[in-house]
């Protein structure tokens, strides 16, 4: 657990100087049980800013929650299922909800391949959302992004109760990755490195800005880590073997980024920066009415949404070709609820 020492190490030592339980909230996390649920339950169960956990799923969530339940953090655990009203216990109160529901990828298929079985438990988790916390911040990582994203959207919206700065689609993975993958290239430690990744959570619609970590990269190496950054989830789904996706790392990206929502949201820091799949203007022009660029976090959610910045010819071709398809998967999200 150094990682995740590591992570929240900040926020212990911040905490020792202030337990106002003001500055505590409840995180609810859907799809609990499963591969990333479980981890990022209990990395979140390690976040000093969540007093209650509360974890469903359709299945198993009593077993993870009584597991977890007795590591001596402050927070409460409860496990959710959908009997009993489960779902409206979680999400009623949740200051933040964590969307890993869903099924993963096999090797052969794409991210859109999943479309037809998350589309509706993304649209059903969305509208109990609004119904039972419409002022939580929504962190989606059910694949295919690029779609559940505007799913959820367009359930909050079907609802009257979308805020744009309040949902965010978890790109962190992509950052993760980049940093991962050019430091050791350049032999770096990944904590000196940081990329600037933007677009979409899929293949070609992931875009990084390698121009901008300040290095030099030759032609093939600039080929060689853009194809490992824009398909790394394959990389994972093919070790797997047919028994899933990324699910570790994507726990520890997915924690990152639900810290870095709290402490900017709770815990009063400023100047948070995550990289996040949101309603955007930055290519709003194109007809692309969500695109993941860094965001900087304040107490409401979403305060700026970077543009992109000086980026290469080479970034403006990449950025071209993950335009069209990028709007390809937001109409297919849009048109699923409308
Ligand atoms: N945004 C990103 O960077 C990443 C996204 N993912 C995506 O995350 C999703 C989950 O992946 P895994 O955890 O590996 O899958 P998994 O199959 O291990 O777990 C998914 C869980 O969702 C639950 N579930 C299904 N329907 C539900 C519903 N209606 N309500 C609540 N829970 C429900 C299942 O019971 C299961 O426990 C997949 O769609 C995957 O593609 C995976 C890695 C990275
Ligand atoms: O590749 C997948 O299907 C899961 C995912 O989104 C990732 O690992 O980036």
């Amino acid at each position: 657990m150094l990682a995740t020492s590591r992570l929240f190490s900040s926020i212990a030592a911040k905490r020792a100087f202030s337990t106002s339980a003001a500055n505590l909230s409840k995180v609810a996390v859907l799809g609990a049980a499963g591969g990333i649920g479980q981890p990022l339950s209990l990395l979140l169960k390690e976040n000093p800013h969540v007093t209650h956990l509360a974890l469903y799923d359709i299945v198993n969530t009593p077993g993870v929650a009584a597991d977890i339940g007795h590591i001596n953090t402050n927070s409460k655990v409860t496990g959710h299922v959908p009997e009993k009203d489960g779902l409206k216990a979680a999400l009623e109160d949740a200051h933040l909800v964590v969307i890993p529901a869903g099924v993963p990828r096999k090797p052969g298929m794409t991210r859109d391949d999943l479309f037809n079985t998350n589309a509706s438990i993304v649209r059903d988790l969305a509208a109990a959302a609004a119904k039972h916390c419409p002022n939580a911040h929504f962190l989606i990582i059910s694949n295919p992004v690029n779609s559940t994203v505007p799913i959820f959207a367009e359930t909050l919206k079907k609802a009257g109760v979308f805020n744009p700065k309040r949902l965010y689609g978890v790109t962190t993975l992509d950052v993760v990755r980049a940093s991962r993958f050019v430091a050791e290239v350049k032999n770096l430690d990944p904590k000196d490195v940081k990329v600037t990744v933007v677009g979409g959570h899929s293949g070609v619609t992931i875009v990084p800005l390698l121009s901008q970590t300040g290095l030099e990269f030759t032609k093939e190496e600039l080929d060689s880590l853009t194809h490992r950054i824009q398909f790394g989830g394959d990389e994972v789904v093919q070790a797997k073997n047919g028994t899933g996706s990324a699910t570790l790392s994507m726990a520890y990206a997915g924690a990152r980024m639900a810290n870095s929502v709290l402490e900017a949201t709770v815990g009063g820091k400023k100047g948070i920066v995550e990289p996040s799949f949101v309603k955007s203007d930055v290519f709003a022009k194109d007809g692309v009415e969500y695109f993941s660029t860094n965001i900087e976090l304040g107490p409401e959610g979403v305060e700026k949404i970077n543009k992109l910045g000086e980026i290469s010819d080479y970034e403006k071709d990449l950025i071209s070709k993950a335009i069209p398809e990028l709007k390809k998967n937001i109409v297919k999200g849009n048109n699923f609820v409308q």
